[in-house]
Protein backbone atom coordinates (compact mmCIF):
# COMPACT_ATOMS: atom_id res chain seq x y z
CA UNK A 1 0.00 0.00 0.00
CA UNK A 2 1.38 3.38 -0.86
CA UNK A 3 1.90 5.80 2.35
CA UNK A 4 -0.46 7.70 3.29
CA UNK A 5 -0.36 11.67 2.19
CA UNK A 6 -1.39 14.27 4.38
CA UNK A 7 -1.78 17.91 3.68
CA UNK A 8 1.65 18.94 4.61
CA UNK A 9 2.34 16.99 1.15
CA UNK A 10 -0.40 19.27 -0.70
CA UNK A 11 1.46 23.03 -1.05
CA UNK A 12 5.13 20.01 -2.73
CA UNK A 13 2.67 18.50 -5.22
CA UNK A 14 0.59 21.67 -6.19
CA UNK A 15 4.40 23.54 -6.84
CA UNK A 16 5.13 20.21 -9.23
CA UNK A 17 2.16 20.69 -10.82
CA UNK A 18 2.42 24.17 -11.22
CA UNK A 19 5.87 24.19 -12.75
CA UNK A 20 4.20 21.88 -15.61
CA UNK A 21 1.50 24.09 -16.60
CA UNK A 22 1.47 27.35 -19.14
CA UNK A 23 0.34 30.39 -16.50
CA UNK A 24 -3.35 30.56 -17.80
CA UNK A 25 -4.17 27.37 -16.14
CA UNK A 26 -2.57 27.71 -13.15
CA UNK A 27 -5.82 27.78 -11.39
CA UNK A 28 -8.40 25.46 -12.76
CA UNK A 29 -12.16 26.37 -11.50
CA UNK A 30 -13.55 22.83 -12.05
CA UNK A 31 -12.61 19.40 -11.67
CA UNK A 32 -13.39 16.31 -13.35
CA UNK A 33 -12.57 12.81 -12.39
CA UNK A 34 -13.12 10.36 -15.43
CA UNK A 35 -14.65 6.50 -14.15
CA UNK A 36 -13.85 3.45 -15.79
CA UNK A 37 -13.42 3.54 -19.80
CA UNK A 38 -14.06 7.49 -19.45
CA UNK A 39 -10.91 8.92 -20.38
CA UNK A 40 -12.57 10.04 -23.78
CA UNK A 41 -13.93 13.41 -21.51
CA UNK A 42 -10.96 14.78 -21.95
CA UNK A 43 -11.40 15.23 -25.77
CA UNK A 44 -13.60 17.88 -25.16
CA UNK A 45 -10.51 19.73 -23.62
CA UNK A 46 -8.64 22.76 -25.70
CA UNK A 47 -4.52 23.36 -25.39
CA UNK A 48 -4.06 20.21 -23.07
CA UNK A 49 -1.03 19.84 -20.75
CA UNK A 50 -0.48 16.21 -19.68
CA UNK A 51 0.83 16.15 -16.12
CA UNK A 52 1.32 12.00 -15.35
CA UNK A 53 0.77 11.04 -11.83
CA UNK A 54 4.43 9.56 -11.64
CA UNK A 55 6.50 12.06 -10.04
CA UNK A 56 3.73 13.77 -8.46
CA UNK A 57 4.53 13.44 -4.79
CA UNK A 58 1.47 11.85 -2.58
CA UNK A 59 0.38 10.25 -5.98
CA UNK A 60 -0.16 6.80 -6.66
CA UNK A 61 -0.79 5.24 -9.89
CA UNK A 62 -3.91 3.05 -11.27
CA UNK A 63 -3.93 -0.19 -11.96
CA UNK A 64 -7.47 -0.71 -13.37
CA UNK A 65 -7.42 -0.83 -17.23
CA UNK A 66 -9.85 1.89 -18.50
CA UNK A 67 -7.86 4.32 -16.12
CA UNK A 68 -4.77 6.23 -17.14
CA UNK A 69 -2.75 7.31 -14.81
CA UNK A 70 -2.36 11.22 -15.40
CA UNK A 71 -3.94 14.74 -15.14
CA UNK A 72 -5.12 16.81 -18.25
CA UNK A 73 -5.20 20.45 -17.61
CA UNK A 74 -7.04 22.83 -20.25
CA UNK A 75 -10.26 24.84 -21.02
CA UNK A 76 -13.79 23.85 -22.02
CA UNK A 77 -16.72 25.93 -22.90
CA UNK A 78 -18.44 27.38 -26.01
CA UNK A 79 -20.14 30.50 -24.23
CA UNK A 80 -16.47 31.21 -22.36
CA UNK A 81 -13.01 29.59 -22.09
CA UNK A 82 -13.55 27.59 -18.48
CA UNK A 83 -10.28 26.01 -17.20
CA UNK A 84 -10.47 22.76 -15.70
CA UNK A 85 -8.44 19.67 -14.84
CA UNK A 86 -9.84 16.06 -15.48
CA UNK A 87 -8.24 13.26 -13.79
CA UNK A 88 -7.48 10.48 -16.30
CA UNK A 89 -7.80 7.56 -13.67
CA UNK A 90 -8.56 7.22 -10.26
CA UNK A 91 -7.21 5.23 -7.49
CA UNK A 92 -9.70 2.58 -5.24
CA UNK A 93 -9.02 1.11 -2.35
CA UNK A 94 -9.20 -2.38 -3.72
CA UNK A 95 -6.39 -1.71 -5.45
CA UNK A 96 -4.46 -1.82 -2.36
CA UNK A 97 -3.92 1.90 -2.41
CA UNK A 98 -5.32 3.67 1.23
CA UNK A 99 -8.47 5.98 1.50
CA UNK A 100 -6.20 8.70 1.94
CA UNK A 101 -4.55 8.56 -1.08
CA UNK A 102 -7.93 8.06 -2.85
CA UNK A 103 -9.24 11.22 -1.61
CA UNK A 104 -5.89 12.94 -2.22
CA UNK A 105 -6.33 13.76 -6.13
CA UNK A 106 -9.18 15.65 -4.96
CA UNK A 107 -7.51 17.72 -1.97
CA UNK A 108 -4.70 18.85 -4.62
CA UNK A 109 -7.51 20.10 -7.20
CA UNK A 110 -9.05 21.93 -4.04
CA UNK A 111 -5.79 23.37 -3.34
CA UNK A 112 -5.33 24.55 -7.15
CA UNK A 113 -8.40 26.67 -6.86
CA UNK A 114 -11.23 24.25 -8.30
CA UNK A 115 -15.04 25.59 -6.93
CA UNK A 116 -16.81 22.47 -8.48
CA UNK A 117 -16.29 19.15 -9.28
CA UNK A 118 -17.81 16.52 -11.84
CA UNK A 119 -17.41 13.34 -11.03
CA UNK A 120 -18.03 10.51 -13.27
CA UNK A 121 -18.35 6.90 -12.76
CA UNK A 122 -19.32 3.22 -13.90
CA UNK A 123 -21.74 1.50 -12.23
CA UNK A 124 -24.33 -1.60 -11.91
CA UNK A 125 -27.97 -0.62 -12.38
CA UNK A 126 -29.82 -2.11 -9.38
CA UNK A 127 -32.61 -0.01 -10.29
CA UNK A 128 -35.14 -2.41 -12.86
CA UNK A 129 -36.33 1.01 -14.88
CA UNK A 130 -33.06 2.04 -15.58
CA UNK A 131 -31.04 0.47 -18.88
CA UNK A 132 -27.71 -0.15 -19.98
CA UNK A 133 -26.61 3.15 -20.79
CA UNK A 134 -28.56 5.35 -18.57
CA UNK A 135 -26.86 8.26 -16.83
CA UNK A 136 -27.68 8.59 -13.28
CA UNK A 137 -27.45 12.21 -11.59
CA UNK A 138 -26.54 11.36 -8.12
CA UNK A 139 -28.79 12.76 -5.36
CA UNK A 140 -27.51 10.58 -2.62
CA UNK A 141 -25.41 7.64 -1.62
CA UNK A 142 -25.44 4.27 0.84
CA UNK A 143 -21.42 4.35 1.82
CA UNK A 144 -21.65 0.93 3.19
CA UNK A 145 -18.10 1.11 4.29
CA UNK A 146 -18.74 3.71 5.88
CA UNK A 147 -21.52 2.77 8.12
CA UNK A 148 -19.66 -0.35 9.03
CA UNK A 149 -16.56 1.27 9.92
CA UNK A 150 -14.31 2.40 6.96
CA UNK A 151 -15.69 5.96 6.54
CA UNK A 152 -13.03 7.83 4.78
CA UNK A 153 -12.48 10.71 7.19
CA UNK A 154 -11.61 8.19 10.46
CA UNK A 155 -8.28 9.37 11.35
CA UNK A 156 -7.07 12.62 12.35
CA UNK A 157 -8.48 15.28 10.74
CA UNK A 158 -7.37 16.34 7.19
CA UNK A 159 -6.09 19.82 8.15
CA UNK A 160 -6.85 22.22 10.90
CA UNK A 161 -9.56 24.00 8.33
CA UNK A 162 -11.81 21.50 8.24
CA UNK A 163 -14.76 20.35 10.68
CA UNK A 164 -14.69 16.94 12.10
CA UNK A 165 -18.16 16.22 11.63
CA UNK A 166 -19.46 16.66 8.40
CA UNK A 167 -22.78 17.03 6.98
CA UNK A 168 -23.71 15.14 3.76
CA UNK A 169 -27.21 15.95 3.66
CA UNK A 170 -26.77 18.20 1.10
CA UNK A 171 -23.50 16.59 -0.61
CA UNK A 172 -25.05 16.87 -3.76
CA UNK A 173 -25.59 20.12 -5.27
CA UNK A 174 -28.81 20.87 -6.44
CA UNK A 175 -27.30 23.57 -8.43
CA UNK A 176 -25.39 21.53 -10.65
CA UNK A 177 -27.77 18.72 -10.61
CA UNK A 178 -30.40 21.33 -12.28
CA UNK A 179 -28.01 22.20 -14.99
CA UNK A 180 -27.45 18.91 -15.75
CA UNK A 181 -31.00 18.00 -16.97
CA UNK A 182 -30.88 21.51 -18.44
CA UNK A 183 -27.53 20.18 -20.26
CA UNK A 184 -29.53 17.30 -21.72
CA UNK A 185 -32.29 19.27 -22.45
CA UNK A 186 -30.14 22.00 -24.29
CA UNK A 187 -28.54 18.94 -26.18
CA UNK A 188 -31.81 17.15 -27.20
CA UNK A 189 -31.05 14.18 -25.36
CA UNK A 190 -34.04 11.65 -24.95
CA UNK A 191 -35.36 11.97 -21.48
CA UNK A 192 -34.42 8.29 -20.24
CA UNK A 193 -30.93 9.02 -21.14
CA UNK A 194 -30.57 11.03 -18.15
CA UNK A 195 -32.52 10.01 -14.86
CA UNK A 196 -31.61 10.84 -10.83
CA UNK A 197 -30.63 8.14 -8.28
CA UNK A 198 -28.62 7.17 -5.39
CA UNK A 199 -25.27 5.49 -5.38
CA UNK A 200 -24.68 2.72 -3.20
CA UNK A 201 -20.54 2.20 -2.11
CA UNK A 202 -19.44 -1.03 -1.83
CA UNK A 203 -15.67 -2.09 -1.68
CA UNK A 204 -15.41 -4.23 -4.35
CA UNK A 205 -12.99 -5.61 -6.21
CA UNK A 206 -16.03 -8.57 -6.51
CA UNK A 207 -19.17 -7.70 -8.17
CA UNK A 208 -22.79 -8.50 -6.38
CA UNK A 209 -23.89 -11.97 -5.28
CA UNK A 210 -27.61 -11.78 -6.14
CA UNK A 211 -28.19 -11.88 -2.64
CA UNK A 212 -26.12 -8.39 -2.25
CA UNK A 213 -28.08 -6.72 -4.88
CA UNK A 214 -31.52 -7.54 -3.81
CA UNK A 215 -30.38 -6.20 -0.73
CA UNK A 216 -28.67 -2.85 -1.76
CA UNK A 217 -31.95 -2.68 -4.05
CA UNK A 218 -34.02 -2.91 -0.46
CA UNK A 219 -32.30 -0.73 1.29
CA UNK A 220 -33.08 1.98 -1.40
CA UNK A 221 -30.05 2.20 -3.77
CA UNK A 222 -30.52 2.36 -7.52
CA UNK A 223 -27.25 1.90 -8.76
CA UNK A 224 -23.88 0.45 -7.07
CA UNK A 225 -20.07 1.27 -7.51
CA UNK A 226 -17.04 0.47 -6.11
CA UNK A 227 -15.75 4.58 -6.27
CA UNK A 228 -17.06 7.97 -5.66
CA UNK A 229 -18.06 8.57 -2.28
CA UNK A 230 -14.81 8.98 -0.81
CA UNK A 231 -14.17 11.89 -3.47
CA UNK A 232 -17.57 13.63 -2.65
CA UNK A 233 -16.34 13.47 1.00
CA UNK A 234 -12.86 15.26 0.31
CA UNK A 235 -14.32 17.62 -1.89
CA UNK A 236 -17.32 18.57 0.72
CA UNK A 237 -15.08 18.82 3.04
CA UNK A 238 -13.21 21.11 1.37
CA UNK A 239 -16.01 23.10 0.15
CA UNK A 240 -16.00 22.14 -3.68
CA UNK A 241 -19.77 21.84 -5.05
CA UNK A 242 -20.15 17.84 -6.07
CA UNK A 243 -21.92 16.93 -9.39
CA UNK A 244 -22.03 12.77 -9.82
CA UNK A 245 -23.08 11.18 -13.08
CA UNK A 246 -23.06 7.45 -13.05
CA UNK A 247 -23.29 5.56 -16.13
CA UNK A 248 -25.16 2.67 -15.68
CA UNK A 249 -22.94 -0.08 -17.52
CA UNK A 250 -24.73 -3.45 -16.61
CA UNK A 251 -27.77 -4.26 -15.00
CA UNK A 252 -26.46 -5.88 -11.41
CA UNK A 253 -28.42 -9.76 -11.29
CA UNK A 254 -31.47 -9.80 -8.97
CA UNK A 255 -33.59 -13.03 -9.25
CA UNK A 256 -36.97 -12.46 -8.87
CA UNK A 257 -36.70 -16.22 -7.50
CA UNK A 258 -33.66 -18.62 -7.54
CA UNK A 259 -33.14 -20.92 -9.88
CA UNK A 260 -33.87 -24.29 -8.28
CA UNK A 261 -31.63 -27.20 -8.40
CA UNK A 262 -33.29 -29.31 -6.35
CA UNK A 263 -36.30 -28.90 -8.88
CA UNK A 264 -34.42 -29.28 -11.63
CA UNK A 265 -33.36 -32.75 -10.46
CA UNK A 266 -36.90 -33.64 -9.69
CA UNK A 267 -38.19 -33.01 -12.56
CA UNK A 268 -35.02 -34.50 -14.66
CA UNK A 269 -35.71 -37.72 -12.85
CA UNK A 270 -39.04 -37.83 -13.69
CA UNK A 271 -38.16 -37.55 -17.65
CA UNK A 272 -39.57 -34.14 -17.88
CA UNK A 273 -37.53 -31.55 -20.71
CA UNK A 274 -36.60 -28.94 -18.92
CA UNK A 275 -35.63 -25.06 -20.05
CA UNK A 276 -32.03 -24.15 -18.53
CA UNK A 277 -31.61 -20.10 -17.64
CA UNK A 278 -29.22 -18.32 -19.16
CA UNK A 279 -26.94 -17.49 -16.03
CA UNK A 280 -25.86 -13.46 -16.80
CA UNK A 281 -23.01 -12.08 -15.57
CA UNK A 282 -21.31 -9.12 -14.99
CA UNK A 283 -17.45 -8.34 -16.33
CA UNK A 284 -15.29 -5.37 -16.09
CA UNK A 285 -14.92 -5.83 -20.37
CA UNK A 286 -18.68 -4.82 -20.89
CA UNK A 287 -18.02 -2.23 -18.29
CA UNK A 288 -15.54 -0.62 -20.88
CA UNK A 289 -17.38 -1.51 -23.66
CA UNK A 290 -20.47 0.67 -22.57
CA UNK A 291 -17.89 3.41 -21.60
CA UNK A 292 -16.92 3.23 -25.06
CA UNK A 293 -20.31 3.38 -26.30
CA UNK A 294 -21.71 6.26 -24.53
CA UNK A 295 -18.75 7.79 -23.91
CA UNK A 296 -19.53 10.46 -26.41
CA UNK A 297 -22.75 11.07 -24.76
CA UNK A 298 -21.44 11.69 -21.09
CA UNK A 299 -18.17 13.75 -23.15
CA UNK A 300 -20.81 16.10 -24.66
CA UNK A 301 -23.13 16.58 -21.32
CA UNK A 302 -19.96 17.17 -19.06
CA UNK A 303 -19.17 20.24 -21.46
CA UNK A 304 -22.65 21.36 -21.88
CA UNK A 305 -22.72 21.47 -17.77
CA UNK A 306 -19.49 23.27 -17.55
CA UNK A 307 -20.46 25.66 -20.07
CA UNK A 308 -23.94 26.80 -18.25
CA UNK A 309 -22.09 26.89 -14.77
CA UNK A 310 -22.39 30.59 -14.36
CA UNK A 311 -18.99 32.45 -13.33
CA UNK A 312 -20.71 33.77 -10.30
CA UNK A 313 -21.07 29.96 -8.83
CA UNK A 314 -17.45 28.72 -9.92
CA UNK A 315 -16.56 31.80 -8.25
CA UNK A 316 -18.24 31.12 -5.06
CA UNK A 317 -18.20 27.90 -2.69
CA UNK A 318 -21.16 26.06 -3.07
CA UNK A 319 -23.78 25.75 -0.75
O1 LIG B 1 -16.11 3.61 -10.38
P1 LIG B 1 -15.23 3.50 -11.58
O2 LIG B 1 -13.83 3.90 -11.31
O3 LIG B 1 -15.83 4.19 -12.77
O4 LIG B 1 -15.15 1.92 -11.94
C1 LIG B 1 -16.17 0.96 -11.80
O5 LIG B 1 -15.81 -0.07 -12.69
C2 LIG B 1 -14.98 -1.05 -12.01
C3 LIG B 1 -15.63 -2.39 -12.13
O6 LIG B 1 -15.90 -2.73 -13.44
C4 LIG B 1 -14.93 -0.62 -10.54
O7 LIG B 1 -13.75 0.08 -10.28
C5 LIG B 1 -16.14 0.28 -10.45
O8 LIG B 1 -16.08 1.19 -9.36
N1 LIG C 1 -21.07 -3.41 -9.32
C1 LIG C 1 -20.10 -2.66 -8.76
N2 LIG C 1 -19.35 -1.82 -9.45
C2 LIG C 1 -19.58 -1.72 -10.76
C3 LIG C 1 -20.55 -2.46 -11.41
C4 LIG C 1 -21.34 -3.36 -10.65
O1 LIG C 1 -22.24 -4.06 -11.16
N3 LIG C 1 -20.51 -2.11 -12.73
C5 LIG C 1 -19.53 -1.19 -12.85
N4 LIG C 1 -18.97 -0.94 -11.67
Amino acid sequence: MSPAPTFETIPETVAAIRKALPEGLHTPSVGIVCGSGLSGLVESLRDVTLVPYDGLPGFAKSTVPGHRSSLAFGFIGEKQAVPVVAMLGRFHPYEGHSLSTVMYPIRVMAALGIKDIIITNAAGALNPEFSVGSIVVVRDHLALPGLSGFNPLIGPTFSPEVTRFLPVSGAYSPALRRLAFLAAHQLGLPSDDLVEGTYAWVSGPTYESPAEGTFLRRVGADMVGMSTVPEVLAARELGVGVLVLSLATNKVVIPEKYRSIKEEVAAELAGKKIELPVEEVVSHAEVLEIGKIKGDVMRKLVAKIIDLIPESVRDATQP
